[in-house]
């Protein structure tokens, strides 16, 4: 399995984000790891479409691709892996189906989950959200670097923070135990998102 690079970016499919432009320029900047995230009203087609697109620009800088929740458009892509929640297939049905080499990321918020999650065959957890965000609603509070330390601390694999993460808070993740750090906003909403992305790297 490839080592889980440090800087994810995750897509932002949202009306008024140019979501190719942003992965173009996230990459360009130095990020490993770019994830598929389409919203739930993109089709299974306009999903496949993109991740083949994505895909794509990850190959030719040999950086790793992976798609959230949707582990068949992953499996047909040929993408690196996917990622599940706590709405999507349960880690251990989505490492059956991704199969015992792919790279699987399970969303967890507190020791316990993780350690399930890692029994289950997670290869990495997604821990959040590490701080405020307004890109994904209805989350729990946020937890900060405590709560992700705390996660890093109960189990042996990569965790990735996400949520309200910024090139000025991410240090005090990754002093938390952090192998990396997850980002939406704040490279999508940038006016420039190649220097966004490049503040990450400082
Ligand atoms: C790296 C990473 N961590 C957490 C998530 C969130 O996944 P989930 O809880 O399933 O929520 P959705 O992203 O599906 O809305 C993630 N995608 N990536
Ligand atoms: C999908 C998801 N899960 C927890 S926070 C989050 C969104 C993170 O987006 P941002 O980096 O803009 O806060
Ligand atoms: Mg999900």
């Amino acid at each position: 399995m490839r080592t889980l690079g440090r800087l994810h970016l995750i897509t932002d499919t949202r009306p008024g984000r140019d979501t190719l432009a942003v992965v173009a320029a996230a990459l360009r900047a130095g990020f490993d790891v770019v994830q598929v995230r389409p919203e739930d009203h993109v089709t299974d087609r306009e999903a496949y479409d993109l991740t083949v697109r994505i895909l794509a620009m990850c190959r030719e800088l040999d950086r790793i691709c992976l798609v959230n929740d949707r582990l068949h458009i992953a499996l047909a892509a040929g993408a690196d892996g996917g990622h599940v929640g706590a709405d999507d297939l349960p880690v251990a049905a989505a490492r059956r189906i991704l199969g015992p080499h792919a790279i699987l990321g399970a969303t967890a918020r507190n020791p316990e989950t993780a350690r399930q999650a890692v029994a289950d065959g997670a290869s990495y957890l997604g821990v959040g959200p590490a701080f405020a965000t307004t890109t994904k609603a209805g989350l729990p509070d946020a937890i900060g670097p405590a709560g992700v330390g705390a996660v890093a601390a109960a189990v042996p694999v990569p965790i990735v923070a996400i949520g309200g993460v910024t090139a000025q808070n991410a240090r005090q993740l990754y002093s938390a135990g952090a192998h990396a750090v997850a980002v939406v906003g704040a490279v999508s909403g940038a006016a420039d998102p190649y220097t966004a992305a490049k503040e990450f790297l400082a």
